[in-house]
């Protein structure tokens, strides 16, 4: 089978060796693998590259649009097994886009990195097949508000928040830009019985001035409601760069 990479320069594929710079893994070293494609079109999001091709006429942010033959590279997957393997970190970060679209070729992926730690970044929309689960350490599912500009029926599906809720291997990382975004997080929480603990608040930002500034206010709204906060320490280290 093949995927469907992103790349950090044409012709590059999008793997790279990293500290985990978000959740409960902050600060592992990592390899990561980023994924192209994407269900939503999330306003802010930091990898338009995957998804926001010329010719895409869902909302976006601003009006540049990503040429899909410089910024997708379509490889074997033991051709991507192989360039994970060559990498030091045991741990693999899979993200994207949403790298739950591509999820056969991902379970076939996993299985052929039986040492690797398994971690998925998901917008938690779509249900990943059993081929794929039993080979998942840790999902960090981040449910998207409605700042994110996607419409809720597509970004918030009950049957599947209900899910991650009730999975253990799962951790909430909700995308906070105002404390009114903390509100509707902790509306989700409540709704469908999210243990605190599961739950990261993550400041909307791409630059360590705005990360920081976020973070005073919603270092407090944490510690009223019991969840946990997550920096964005690749930021910090690297700012807002492709393969970091
Ligand atoms: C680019 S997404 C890829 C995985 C998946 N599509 C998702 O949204 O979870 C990786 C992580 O970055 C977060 N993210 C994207 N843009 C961001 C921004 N401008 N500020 C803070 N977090 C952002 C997402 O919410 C997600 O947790
Ligand atoms: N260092 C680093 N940590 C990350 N954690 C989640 C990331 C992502 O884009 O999914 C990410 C990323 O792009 N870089
Ligand atoms: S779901 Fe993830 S990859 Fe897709 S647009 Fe939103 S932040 Fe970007
Ligand atoms: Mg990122």
């Amino acid at each position: 089978m093949k995927l469907v990479l992103a790349t950090q320069a044409p012709g590059e594929a999008e793997i790279f060796a990293s500290l985990q710079g978000e959740g409960p893994s902050m600060g592992q070293p990592s390899t990561f693998v980023r994924l192209s494609r994407c269900n939503l079109a999330c306003q802010w999001c930091d990898t338009a590259y995957t998804w926001r091709f010329a010719g895409d006429n869902r909302p976006h942010r601003d009006a540049v649009d990503f040429d899909r033959k410089a910024n997708q590279l379509t490889l074997e997957v033991a051709d991507v097994a192989e360039r994970i393997a060559a990498l030091t970190p045991r741990r693999l970060v899979i993200t994207g886009g949403e790298p739950l679209l591509q999820a056969g070729a991902l379970a076939e992926l996993a299985g052929l990195l039986p040492d690797h730690r398994v971690e998925i970044e998901t917008n938690g929309t779509v249900a990943p097949p059993a081929r794929l689960d039993i080979h998942v350490d840790q999902y960090n599912v981040s449910p998207k508000l409605a700042h994110s500009g996607n419409p809720a029926d597509l970004a918030l599906v009950p049957e599947r928040l209900h899910h991650w809720a009730g999975e253990p291997r799962a951790f909430f990382k909700f995308v906070i830009a105002t404390p009114d975004d903390v509100d509707e997080a902790t509306a989700l929480v409540r709704t469908y019985h999210i243990p605190p603990a599961r739950v990261f608040l993550m400041p909307e930002g791409t630059d360590s001035a705005t990360l920081r500034e976020r973070e005073r206010w919603l270092a407090a709204l944490c510690l009223q409601h019991g969840f946990r906060i997550s920096d964005r320490l690749h930021i910090h280290l690297y700012g807002d760069t492709r393969g970091t």
